[in-house]
């Protein structure tokens, strides 16, 4: 990826109802360092309008890859493109409007209340010089009453638990109403039922035509809402497609290192994971750790 941006070019229209454009990686190479790629030569095609669940193991790239969509990291090799378009020619406030982003461990200013932070969520659609509209304060209402948060409004940040302020923060991310979202284990501090909650509200923001990208840990909830699951390990994507293809005995052994039962959920029709022995020690996710 060059360095400098080109002129910016411009997308098709990013209102709420329009089609969500195409993200796409192509040969995508990223990395911390030169020496050390992270994630190699990655081809993904997100299906726009769906759900992709991207899983693996610890280090194998899950983070590196999202950061690289929302173009926080820059390429070592290999395109990012919107609607064919590089990602690095698009203005920065017009990608604010396409691609939302929730990284795994954001930080919160100090101080700063739920109710302030959701509203950050629309400053790219706010004309320069304009504060908040009715219709903000709207979308900020509905955002912390979707993920549950709406009692947490007036409360700061740094005084809420773990689960309160996750979910405050997806529905700062729900609050940017972006055509894409990109979300880094939104669920890993929630007990189950808001995990449920969550993605549930991920679901409905998928049927309004929104593309989300998430990366999640329990496989059995992966395979549960995921259109489409991409398995990455080592930095490689080693399976993609729908769940009941995708998570099979072999590949949950080689991607986790761990020998598992996959069922099926009578009701669903989904695979269930139920891990039984680990069998770390010859795995693939061994080599990833040794290679820390
Ligand atoms: N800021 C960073 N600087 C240097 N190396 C990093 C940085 N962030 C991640 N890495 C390294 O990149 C590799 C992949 O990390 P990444 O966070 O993408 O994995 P992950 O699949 O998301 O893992 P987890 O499931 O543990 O969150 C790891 O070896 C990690 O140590």
């Amino acid at each position: 990826m060059t360095a400098t941006a080109p002129a910016s070019v411009t997308l098709s229209p990013d209102a709420p109802g329009a089609a969500a454009p195409a993200l796409r990686a192509e040969n995508l190479t990223l990395g911390y360092t030169k020496v050390r790629p992270v994630v190699h030569g990655v081809d993904l095609a997100v299906r726009p309008g769906a759900l992709t669940v991207l899983v693996g193991a610890n280090a194998s790239g899950k983070s590196t890859l999202l950061r690289g969509l929302a173009r926080l990291l820059p390429a070592h090799a290999g395109r990012i493109t919107l609607d064919g378009n590089p990602i690095e020619r698009i203005a920065a406030r017009q990608l604010a409007r396409m691609i939302g982003v929730l990284p795994q461990n954001p930080i919160a200013p100090e101080g700063i209340t739920a109710g302030e932070l959701v509203a950050r969520g629309r400053y790219p659609h706010q004309p320069i010089f304009r504060g908040r509209s009715s219709d903000d304060d709207a979308v900020v209402a509905a955002s912390l009453a979707a993920t549950d948060a709406a009692s947490l409004t007036e409360r700061r940040m740094d005084e809420l638990s773990g689960g309160q302020r996750q979910r405050v923060w997806i529905a700062m991310a729900l609050a940017q109403q972006p055509r894409i979202l990109l979300l880094d284990e939104p669920t890993s501090a929630l007990d189950v039922a808001h995990q449920v909650e969550v993605l549930d509200v991920l679901r409905a923001e998928v049927d309004r035509g929104t593309t989300v990208v998430v990366v999640l840990h329990d496989l059995t909830l992966a395979a549960r809402y995921a259109d489409e699951l991409v398995v990455l390990c080592d930095g490689r994507i080693v399976a993609q497609g729908a769940a009941s293809e995708v998570l099979t005995e072999a590949t949950v052994r080689d991607a986790f290192g761990i020998d598992a039962r996959i069922l099926t959920d009578p009701d669903t029709g989904r695979p269930v994971v139920l891990p039984r022995a680990s069998s770390l020690g010859s795995s693939a996710v061994v080599s990833q750790e040794r290679m820390q």
